[in-house]
């Protein structure tokens, strides 16, 4: 795609971007997406104060854990967290310079619609990105939002259920991810628990993930002129 035309939803449901919107709750300024643990300690080291998070096994030199479970006890007010994962923030790095990039899980699903809404996007990529593409938690995030925004009333059960039968929350309940917490599969199947979306975007070289407070009325604006 043309990354300057385009309007990108990327997508983890389990867990980054639950993680992120967490972050953001607790108090977080701004989350910069690395590419690997190389250049988030990189990134740490020019920015004394700033907070190194990765998923996996708690590791020398990272402060905090991918876990929403483990992040919403963090105190984070005004701090910045550069945020490394497998799947989620490479997806996010991937799609940085288009015209708007959303990140996005259950827990921002809403905002995430009245986000596009406002933007006016009429043509949205979603950018699925657990399992190469195929993570069915994912999967079925993205299909809920691509018909909220096409102005269905939608009952999010059946999407929640394939999220919640699906194999990473089976990994999850099961021990199988490290650097998790019990209550991570519950808290990454909470829809609408935040009224923000997330957008990532270019600043001075880094790709920076903040909070975007959305009109209330964007979605319902929007179909009344469809
Ligand atoms: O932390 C996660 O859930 C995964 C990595 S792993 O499968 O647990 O090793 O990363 P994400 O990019 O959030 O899917
Ligand atoms: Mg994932």
């Amino acid at each position: 795609m043309d990354g300057t035309e385009q309007v990108a939803v990327v997508i983890d449901v389990m867990r980054a971007f639950t993680t992120a919107a967490w972050a953001f709750h607790r108090g977080a300024d701004k989350i910069v997406l690395a590419a690997d643990e190389d250049e988030a300690l990189a990134i740490k080291a020019c920015h004394p104060g700033w907070l190194a998070l990765k998923d996996g096994a708690p590791v020398s030199g990272f402060d905090l854990v991918n876990s929403p479970g483990l992040i919403r006890e963090a105190d984070l007010a005004d701090r910045t967290v550069i945020q490394k994962t497998t799947a989620g923030t490479v997806g996010a790095l991937a799609v940085v310079e288009a015209k708007l990039a959303l990140c996005a899980s259950f827990v921002v699903a809403g905002a995430t619609v009245r986000a596009l809404a406002d933007a006016g996007a009429d043509s949205v990529t979603f950018v699925a990105t657990g399992e190469n593409g195929r993570a069915a938690e994912d999967l079925a995030c993205a299909e809920y939002l691509d018909r909220l925004l096409a102005g269905e009333r939608l009952d999010s059960g059946p999407y929640l259920h394939r999220a919640d039968t699906s194999p990473a929350a089976d990994d999850l309940r099961g021990g199988r991810r490290r650097g998790a917490h019990p209550a991570d599969v519950g808290l990454c199947l909470e829809v609408d628990r935040f009224d923000f979306a997330m957008k990532v975007g270019l600043e001075e070289g880094l790709a920076v993930l903040r909070p975007l407070r959305t009109r209330p009325d964007a979605v319902s604006a929007a179909h009344r002129a469809r």
